[in-house]
């Protein structure tokens, strides 16, 4: 690629026991691409997400944020240099209001620890107000406005995963981690979640998507990575993998 990538994976592996659930995996990531990660089930895509957010590390290859190595750094380093990942597990904190649920995610980006909190006061009232300032931001970005001051568990599960991206984005990410952000969603909350993702897309945030929706992954990914047992198997725009021979077989005797 002619520009420099901001994300860069290289002959990835990650081991568990003597079983590699991903192996020689090389992917780019451009500034402001979005680009999806597919493969049936078992196929390594959670492992590679958790290698690149740092939650796992890897056992050889390198992951680069913006031309420096990150392998060594742990999730919330990672998070502080602009890498922000929401799960497919992530939950909404009961008893919490969304714009308080919001909040948290900029904990990781900020300097005041709970230490500071006791000690230096004036700063961490400053950046409180700062975090503050980021939610409501942030929850504009995603169309939550109206809920601010709601009990978080009131959400429909559409707008819970706008909140857990509201959240991410609260951090003030350069690259965003999805895992799969349409599952469990209805049409209509996924179509929805679509044009979310695409207006992140439209201010310049690189995401790396993983997801089993082939739907949401055509309209959305710039690239796609195809991975198979651990290993890609095809990479390029979602029309020239689709149209891969091995990528049919892949899914055909796979259970996506
Ligand atoms: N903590 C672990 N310990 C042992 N094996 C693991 C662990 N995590 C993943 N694996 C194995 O690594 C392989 C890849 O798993 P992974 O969850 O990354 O795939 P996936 O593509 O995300 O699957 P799915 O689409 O079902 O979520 C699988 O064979 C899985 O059993």
């Amino acid at each position: 690629m002619d520009v420099v990538p901001l994300l860069s994976v290289a002959g990835l592996a990650r081991r568990f026991g003597g079983v590699y659930a991903v192996r020689h995996v090389d992917l780019d990531v451009a500034p402001g691409e979005t680009h999806a990660v597919i493969g049936p089930n078992g196929a390594g895509k959670s492992t590679l997400f958790r290698v690149i957010g740092g939650q796992l590390r890897a056992s050889a290859g390198s992951v680069r944020f913006d031309g420096a190595p990150v392998d060594r750094l742990p999730a919330h380093r990672r998070a502080r240099l602009g890498i922000a990942a929401v799960f497919q597990e992530a939950r909404v904190f009961r008893g919490m209001t969304v714009r308080e649920n919001v909040m948290t995610g900029a904990h990781a980006s900020t300097t005041a620890g709970p230490v500071a909190a006791v000690l230096r006061l004036a700063r961490h009232r400053r950046e409180e107000r700062e975090i503050g300032d980021r939610a409501a931001t942030a929850l504009s970005e995603v169309g939550l406005d109206d809920w601010a001051d709601r009990p978080a568990d009131a959400l429909p599960i559409g707008q819970q995963r706008a909140l857990q991206l509201a959240r991410a984005l609260c951090a003030r990410p350069r690259l965003l981690l999805l895992d799969e952000p349409a599952s469990g969603l209805r049409a209509a909350e996924r179509a929805a979640l679509a044009e979310l993702i695409e207006r992140l897309r439209a201010g310049g945030l690189s995401i790396v998507l993983v997801e089993h929706d082939v739907g949401f992954v055509a309209r959305l990914a710039d690239r796609v990575t195809v991975l198979e047992l651990g290993q890609v198997i095809a990479s390029g725009s979602f029309a020239s993998v689709r149209a891969d021979p091995r990528v049919a077989r892949a899914y055909l005797g796979g259970a996506a």
